[in-house]
């Protein structure tokens, strides 16, 4: 299931790009582009060359842009960028600053991105740091090239410091946030195990160089750097934040945060398939907690599939027995749960499944029971099963987006493959086998589960709660469940 849908309100690629238009205004992207007969415009997304010029085309159709986004460098992916930035509007608003903001991008790239969005956008001034000379040097010429030197003003970091480098010349500088984008892996070790040999090659592009994706100790100690060196400058920048690849790494910075007393808030930056997160903090006396809430708060709000149980014999038709029979069934599939509420009336579980092993329980009996019938030939068959996990496992999702949707929410996803982040390059569209193995730490299915007595009915309520299989892992469990009660 794409994220588009919970991409900020106000994200204008919540509807994705025409690429008709796209194809008819620019010959460069007519160029990288195919037309089909019935007039569908489709990219390839695993040409780097391809993302590149969707992305300088879209930069000059939305926002006016004249954009170079040099070959060896990142391909700034605009829904995560717009998304991070209307978090900042957000916050901005909150508490109450709306004209000659400052904001300060820390580890601008090459195309100087967030200064050029924000200032295009919100006629923001923007001050970005870089460290990379050849990056710098790109960011100031696509600064100049649009002009917007009267907003943007680019600094060289040759300092080990991230922010403090800013105060030693004028330490009377103030700005009103500071936003960052850090490099995600602490070597090329770390870049390269970050995904799993298990797992077949990413479906689109990649790119990047070793200085926007390599920092000593990784995105969480260059965001833990930040978070110290924050508390000298408390009162230089009123909202620090940063964005942030990995959910286990918010979790970290978070009880750094609380350990220190310090006011926080987070939000998730849902586009295409890949989620980020955001992460806010302050000196100042905003309850930025509440005035710009979590937003997997609201996704919470779920309605929750139902299932009235038939009665199977009156002895066993009670909610106890239910439960149990439940949790025998989560502990088959190896799906983590937790009883929540005990009531007369009801039990609430959570739960949390990292893999999907509840699709193709027919066609698994059906090996297992050919085994039996044909030990020798099995054993083929049940090496075929390994090895053709994956389209297995194709056949049994079902995937309720067209061909056109695909390409669509590719744009989103996609993009973040030329980010810092190969773990998640593979989570694209057609890749099923996300559905049956994750080998990250997020969830395939996180949810929750209420057996309740009803006037006489027991029936069954599961909420979806996060995780990459989105609410068809919540039916397709459910679907588990219904045929194997008895
Ligand atoms: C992941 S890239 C992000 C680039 C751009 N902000 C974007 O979002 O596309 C991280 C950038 O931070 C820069 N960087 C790393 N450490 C830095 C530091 N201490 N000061 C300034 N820039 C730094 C890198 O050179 C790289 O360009």
């Amino acid at each position: 299931m794409a994220l588009n849908k919970f991409m900020h309100p106000r994200n204008i690629y919540r509807t994705p790009p025409d690429f008709c238009k796209l194809f008819k205004e620019f010959e460069e992207f007519s160029n990288i582009a195919k037309m089909d007969v019935s007039g569908k415009v489709s990219i390839d997304f695993k040409d780097p060359q391809a993302l590149r010029i969707l992305t300088k085309c879209l930069l000059k159709s939305d926002f006016g842009l004249d954009v170079i986004i040099p070959e060896d460098r990142l391909v700034p992916t605009l829904p995560l960028r717009l998304n991070y930035i209307l978090w900042i509007e957000d916050l901005m608003t909150s508490i109450h600053r709306e004209d000659s903001i400052t904001g300060l991008d820390i580890g601008t790239g090459a195309c100087a991105i967030y200064p050029l969005l924000s200032a295009v956008k919100n006629k923001w001034y923007m001050v970005g740091t870089e460290k990379d000379e050849q990056s710098l040097q790109k960011a100031v010429d696509n600064v100049t090239r649009n002009n917007l030197q009267h907003l943007i003003k680019l600094r060289n970091n040759t300092s080990a410091s991230l922010i403090e480098h800013l105060f030693l010349d004028d330490d009377g500088l103030r700005v009103d946030f500071c936003m960052c984008n850090p490099p995600f892996y602490s070597s090329f070790q770390d870049l390269y195990e970050s995904r799993s040999p298990a797992r077949p090659p990413p479906k689109n592009a990649f790119t990047g160089s070793p200085q926007e994706l390599i920092t000593e100790g990784g995105e969480l100690e260059f965001c833990r750097k930040l978070i110290k060196e924050s508390e000298a400058f408390k009162n230089n920048i009123l909202i620090f934040t940063t964005m942030i690849g990995h959910k286990y790494n918010l979790k970290e910075l978070i009880l750094d945060l609380k350990a220190k007393g310090i006011r926080h808030t987070t939000t998730e930056f849902c586009q295409g398939r890949v989620t980020r997160w955001g992460l806010a903090w302050t000196y100042q006396d905003f309850d930025i907690y509440n005035l710009v809430p979590p937003r997997e708060k609201s996704r919470k709000k779920n309605v929750p599939v139902s299932f009235v149980l038939p009665e199977l014999s009156k002895q066993c038709h009670n909610i106890e027995n239910i439960s149990e029979k439940i949790k025998t069934m989560f502990d088959r599939l190896e799906i983590q749960h937790k009883l929540i509420t005990k009531r007369r009336n009801e039990i609430i579980l959570n739960f949390t499944a990292l893999r999907n092993n509840w699709s193709n329980q027919r066609r698994k009996r059906r090996f297992l029971k050919r085994t039996e019938e044909d030990e020798p030939k099995a054993q083929k068959v049940k090496q075929l099963d390994v090895t053709n996990e994956k389209c297995i496992e194709i056949d049994s999702v079902s995937c309720d987006q067209t061909k056109d949707e695909e390409q669509k929410s590719l744009l989103n996803e996609t993009i973040i493959n030329t980010e810092n982040n190969i773990a998640t390059c593979s989570l694209v569209l057609n890749d099923n086998s996300k559905q049956n193995k994750n080998d990250n730490e997020n969830p395939l299915v996180q949810g929750i589960i209420k057996i309740s007595n009803k006037v006489n009915q027991i029936v069954l309520d599961m909420e979806y709660i996060e995780g990459s299989a989105g609410k068809e892992g919540i039916h397709q469990i459910l679907q588990y469940i219904k045929n194997n009660l008895k």
